[in-house]
């Protein structure tokens, strides 16, 4: 039987690779730079599934495509899915959850504990020599142990943060999400509230929804000032989550303490961006779900929702709008 053509566009490991080729024609794009927009189409257009990261999924990408079947993604956020179109051309769309998730959490962990204690900020102090004898009080951070974190977005990895800040670091737990959950609740003594609560009750806000309409500049200038002057905002969900100007300005003004991000509103960060100015901001980038291991996994993951697919069978993880 002839095999279905696919696109690829990510590095992948070479067992993927080997599962893709035993049940597709695989036409992978090996050049270092992204794939240009117009070479893009030209390789979509006999393809029936395209496996990619974040590149955005419209209706001009679409209307190039017009074989295409399923595009899955190697993520679990699908933000760069214009549903509506997909739908229209009948696209479904698939994507990557629970194999990242402890990975993220241990992220999460990390921002937390490096903007507390100021971990880069520091290691610079100590390259630069300017560390002295008698210098302590500069050197003071706040405790991540037993403080109280809030997390916005109780899902899968807003879980295994709740279980790390719980068991781990005996922290008390906030909550804000689309429902409650009660067994959360049980697991980790956490507690719902609503968002405005959750911002004044909390030491360390953790932002953790997906981007959509509804998230969207969630966090803003106002709900900055609802935080305490010592909060420690976190972002590892999407950068459009949080308006970034309101951000930096409640950075400079010493509306919140500080704050860890690995997502922001352009990626990667401008060279001149206000951001990079600042010393309260520990900045990643983009690196949740970086370790080999689970970006192994979330590749394998994603090769077997495209295949799925394309053997009309219901894959591991069809993204929920595409549900029926
Ligand atoms: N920094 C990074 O490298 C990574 C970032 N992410 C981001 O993290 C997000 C979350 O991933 P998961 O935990 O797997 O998703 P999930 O779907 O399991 O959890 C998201 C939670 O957010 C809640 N939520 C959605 N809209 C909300 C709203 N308007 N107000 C309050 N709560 C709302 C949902 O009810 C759900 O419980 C992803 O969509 C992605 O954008 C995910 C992986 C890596
Ligand atoms: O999976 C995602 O959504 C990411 O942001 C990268 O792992």
């Amino acid at each position: 039987m002839l095999k279905p053509t696919i696109f690829v566009d990510l590095d992948l490991p070479k067992a993927v690779l080997n599962y893709l080729a035993e049940h597709c024609s695989v036409d992978a794009w090996t050049e270092e730079d992204t794939v240009p927009r117009e070479e893009l189409h030209t390789r979509l257009a006999p393809a029936e599934g395209y496996l990619t990261g974040g590149r955005r999924i419209d209706e001009s990408l679409l209307e190039a495509a017009p074989n295409l079947k399923v595009v899955s993604s190697v993520s679990v956020g699908y933000n760069h899915f214009d549903i509506d179109a997909m739908k229209r051309h009948d696209v479904t769309g698939t994507h990557t959850p629970e194999v990242l998730d402890e990975t993220v959490a241990d992220l999460v962990f990390a921002l937390m504990l490096g903007s507390a204690r100021r971990v880069a900020e520091l290691d610079q102090y100590v390259r630069d020599g300017r560390w002295k004898r008698g210098d302590d009080g500069v050197l003071f951070g706040l405790d991540v142990h037993h403080a109280t974190v809030g997390i916005i977005g109780m899902g899968r990895i807003g879980e295994a943060v709740a279980r790390r800040a719980a068991h781990g670091f005996g922290m008390k737990v906030n909550y804000h999400n689309r429902s409650r959950k009660p067994e959360a609740e049980a697991k980790y003594g956490a507690s719902y509230m609503e968002l405005d609560e959750l911002l004044a009750a909390s030491d360390f806000v953790v932002m953790l929804t997906p981007l959509t309409n509804e998230t969207k500049s969630l966090i803003g200038r106002r709900e900055f000032r609802l935080m305490k002057s010592s909060a420690i905002f976190i972002n590892a969900s999407r950068g459009a989550t949080v308006d970034e100007p309101a951000l930096i300005e409640a950075l400079q003004d010493g509306t919140i303490h500080a704050a860890g991000l690995d997502v922001f509103q352009q990626e990667p960060l401008p060279a001149d961006h206000p951001l990079l100015t600042l010393p309260n901001v520990l900045l990643l980038p983009h690196i949740g779900s970086a370790t080999e291991k689970t970006r192994d996994a979330m590749a394998m993951l994603a090769a077997r929702n495209l295949v799925a697919v394309l053997q009309g069978e219901e894959p591991p993880h069809r993204v929920p709008e595409f549900k029926v």
